[in-house]
C-alpha cells in the first residue's frame, strides 16, 4: 500500500463520471500523466450507505479475503476534504448524491483500458453486460457480470435464489449462475446463453469461444467464490429467515452476503478478470433479507428456467456429479 497520508486529493476537475451503483459512484483521472493516478478510477460513497470508505478498505484488506487477492484492482485509500467532495458533487449527474461528510475515498486500478465513453454498452440484463470498444484495428471486449449466489440450494428447490431474484426484478434474460458450478458442462452452457442472447438482440459478435476459455483459466476465481460464500452456512435461506435483529447478524452472515453481491469483469480480448464492488454489509440489512426471504418463498418452489430444473443436456446444479466443489 502506499503511503498517502499526506496526499490530499484537491484536483476536484481532473476526476470524470463514470458510473454508479447504489452505494458508490466512480471517477476516472482525466489529468495530465502522473504515475499516481494515471489509469486510476476513486470510488466515492453514495448518501444511501451506512458504512464508510474506511471500513470498505479495511474489509477489502483483510485477511479473509486473501485468496481473492489476484483478482482485487490495486486499491489504495485517499484523503479528501469537504471542498473537494462539494466540488465532485458539482460535476456528477444529478441523479448521484455523494456523502460529502466522507473524508476518503477509494483510489482503485482503472480495469477498463480507454474511458468509459468509448465503449458500447450491451446491456443484456441488470446482471449481465458487455463493454465493446473498437477503433481501427482495436478491439476490446469486456463483460461484466454479478454472479450473485453461488450455492448449493436446499434439496427440495425448485428455482434459486438467482433465478427467483432475476424473475421478481423482471429481467427479460436470465441466465442462472449456478451453472457456472459445473465445470466444463455447465460453463459452456452459461457461456453458449449469452451467446445466444447477443445474437437474439441482433449482436453479430463472437464471445463464446474466448469467454469459455478465459473461465476455464480463471476457475480457481468461481472455486474460490464458492468457498468463502458457503464457509459455516449450509443453509443461508434458513439463517436469514431466523434473524430477528441486527445481533443476530453473524461476521458469517456478513461476509457470504458481502461476496453474494461483488461483480465480476472478464476481459476477452486480454483474459484479465476481476472482482469488483467488494463492499461490506451492514448489520441493519437484516430486516430486509429476512423479507426477502419470506417473499421468495413460493417462488423456490415453482419450476422456472432455472438450471436446477433443467434436464436433457442442460445441468442439475443440487445433484451434479461433476460439482468440482465440495462442501
Ligand atoms: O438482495 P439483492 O439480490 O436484491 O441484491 C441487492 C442488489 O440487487 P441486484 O443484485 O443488482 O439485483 C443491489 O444492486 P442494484 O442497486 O440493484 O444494482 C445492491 O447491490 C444491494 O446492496 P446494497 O443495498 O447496495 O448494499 C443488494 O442487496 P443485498 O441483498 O446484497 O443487501
Ligand atoms: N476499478 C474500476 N475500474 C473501472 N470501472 C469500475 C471500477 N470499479 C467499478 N467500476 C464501474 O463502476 C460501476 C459501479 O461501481 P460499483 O459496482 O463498485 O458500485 P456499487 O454502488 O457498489 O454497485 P451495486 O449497486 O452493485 O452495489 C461498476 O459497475 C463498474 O462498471
Amino acid at each position: 500500500m502506499c503511503d498517502y497520508n499526506t496526499l490530499k486529493l484537491k484536483d476536484y476537475n481532473l476526476w470524470k463520471y463514470t458510473a454508479k451503483g447504489s452505494a458508490n459512484a466512480v471517477y476516472r483521472y482525466n489529468g495530465p500523466h502522473n504515475p499516481l493516478f494515471t489509469h486510476k478510477v476513486i470510488r466515492v460513497r453514495l448518501t444511501s450507505c451506512e458504512l464508510l470508505t474506511k471500513e470498505v478498505f479495511e474489509f477489502m484488506n483483510s485477511s479473509k479475503l486473501e485468496k481473492l487477492r489476484e483478482y482485487i484492482p490495486r486499491t489504495d485509500i485517499l484523503s479528501v476534504d469537504r471542498q473537494f467532495m462539494d466540488n465532485l458533487q458539482r460535476q456528477s449527474p444529478a441523479s448521484v448524491k455523494l456523502n460529502r461528510l466522507e473524508t476518503d475515498v477509494l483510489l482503485l486500478d482503472d480495469i477498463f483500458t480507454h474511458k468509459i465513453s468509448a465503449y458500447h454498452e450491451i446491456c443484456l440484463s441488470k446482471y449481465y453486460k458487455f463493454y465493446i470498444f473498437k477503433k481501427e484495428d482495436q478491439k476490446e471486449f469486456i463483460l461484466e457480470f454479478k454472479p450473485k449466489w453461488l450455492y448449493k440450494p436446499p434439496a427440495f428447490f425448485k428455482t434459486c435464489r438467482n433465478c427467483a431474484q432475476s424473475i421478481l426484478k423482471k429481467q427479460k434474460f436470465s441466465n442462472c449462475t449456478l451453472l457456472l458450478l459445473s465445470m466444463p458442462e455447465g460453463v459452456r452452457i452459461w457461456c453458449r446463453n449469452l451467446q445466444n442472447e447477443l445474437e437474439r438482440q441482433g449482436y453479430n459478435i463472437a464471445v463464446y469461444d474466448s469467454l469459455f476459455q478465459v473461465i476455464s483459466e480463471h476457475y480457481d476465481l468461481i472455486e474460490i467464490l464458492y468457498k468463502l460464500e458457503n464457509k459455516n452456512c449450509n443453509d443461508m435461506h434458513n439463517t436469514l429467515r431466523q434473524l430477528s435483529s441486527p445481533k443476530g447478524v453473524t461476521d458469517v452472515i456478513r461476509n457470504s452476503m458481502s461476496l453474494r453481491d461483488v461483480s465480476i469483469t472478464i476481459n476477452l480480448s486480454s483474459h484479465e478478470v476481476h472482482v469488483l464492488d467488494i463492499d461490506p454489509k451492514p448489520t441493519s440489512k437484516w430486516k430486509k433479507w429476512k423479507e426477502q426471504e419470506i417473499k421468495n418463498s413460493p417462488l423456490y418452489l415453482c419450476e422456472s428456467n432455472c438450471s436446477l430444473n433443467s434436464e436433457g443436456d442442460t445441468v442439475n446444479v443440487a445433484t451434479n456429479p461433476h460439482c468440482p466443489v465440495k462442501f
